[in-house]
């Protein structure tokens, strides 16, 4: 059974296209990335599915039912923002439960569902609290406390973790991973961030300014990208993309991850200077100024001393290239 279904959906404001065809299919239980560059339409895309904003053209279907006409509170859906949008004179207790309260829903399996909830996110010492009393990684964790008391068929997360420090982001992170697998439910999420999307996702979608790039596995993306902006979107570093003409080959650009650039003091295919180093403790990133391809990222594993201005050659691993065409598409 599929949770979502988009069908050729659209959006326009006045006159600037933002989202231009859409075609997606959300199955029960998965849990969907959208990823892209700031601008790209994520946000509006999943606004849209929310009943947040109208759709232009197309179909919106949640559950098998078209929902194009349907106010956002009738959707079945629960949506947790980046800002948390607790109401700041209830307790974490109230704000869990005030959808289920307007619902009608009697007190006992009302307390029954934030029980449960706060049990599950590790906040029944907070449930007496009001906002301004938790930090903002708690005030986070009672926005997702309150989504998952409703029981959504859907939830919907908009880059929940962005106002999070770092340390909180992947303990967050691993948080919602473990709440998507212990509730079975269908999970779409937005970010900018290709680590987040990397680690959380059954599927992600890449999107570019309002169509899809490519969807697929995490790693299905990563091994076998399908054109120049995927490739250079999933991974961190960046693979580098290379001018494949200057190197003699007959496709238009080689890409080539930084791990599998072969760095050398004394030999190799590109002569070079080193630009800048940094040690990540675990490895070593080092940023190369190339005669005739520009800035090449290399990944070194481990400590490595190689210093600002170092003249050096960067060989990339043949078997280890993606080629791509004069249109972008993959080659081989
Ligand atoms: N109400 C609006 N009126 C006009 N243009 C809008 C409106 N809302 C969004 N846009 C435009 O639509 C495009 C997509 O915006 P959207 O917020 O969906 O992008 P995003 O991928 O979520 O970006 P970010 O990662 O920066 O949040 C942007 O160019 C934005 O300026």
């Amino acid at each position: 059974m599929d949770t979502l279904t988009l069908n050729a959906v659209t959006k326009s404001f006045g006159s600037t296209d933002v989202i231009k065809g859409v075609d997606l299919t959300v199955k029960d239980g998965e849990f969907c990335v959208f990823v892209g560059p700031s601008g790209c339409g994520k946000s509006t895309l999943l606004r849209m599915i929310a009943g947040l904003e109208d759709v232009s053209s197309g179909d919106v279907t949640i559950a098998g039912k078209r929902v194009n006409d349907l106010a956002p509170a009738k959707r079945e859906i629960a949506m947790v923002f980046q800002s948390y949008a607790l109401y700041p004179h209830l307790t974490v207790r109230d704000n869990m439960g005030l959808a289920l309260k307007q619902a009608g829903v009697a007190k006992p399996e009302v307390d029954a569902a934030i029980a449960k909830a706060a049990g599950m996110l590790s906040l029944e010492a907070l449930l007496g609290r009001r906002p301004a009393e938790l930090s903002g990684g708690q005030r986070q964790r009672v926005a997702i406390g309150r989504a998952i008391v409703r029981r959504p068929k859907l939830f919907l997360f908009d880059e929940p973790l962005s106002n999070l420090d770092a340390a909180l982001r992947v303990a967050t992170r691993i948080e919602i991973a473990r709440l998507h697998r212990e509730l079975g439910a269908t999970m779409i999420y937005v970010t900018h961030d290709q680590v987040e999307a990397m680690t959380l996702a059954d599927r992600i979608v890449v999107l570019r300014a309002g169509k899809v790039e490519q969807v697929g596995a995490p790693m299905e993306l990563y091994n076998n990208p399908a054109n120049t902006f995927v490739a250079g979107f999933i991974g961190s570093p960046q693979m580098n993309l290379l001018d494949a003409a200057a190197l003699g080959l007959t496709s238009q650009t080689l890409g080539i991850r930084p791990e599998h650039l072969a760095l050398s003091r004394s030999a190799g295919r590109l002569p070079g200077r080193v630009s800048h180093v940094e040690k990540l403790g675990g490895e070593t990133l080092v940023y190369v100024v190339t005669e005739t391809q520009g800035l090449l990222t290399v990944r070194l594993f481990g400590e490595h001393d190689y210093r600002v201005d170092e003249a050096v050659f960067l060989t990339p691993e043949e078997s280890r290239a993606f080629h791509f065409g004069a249109d972008g598409k993959r080659l081989y």
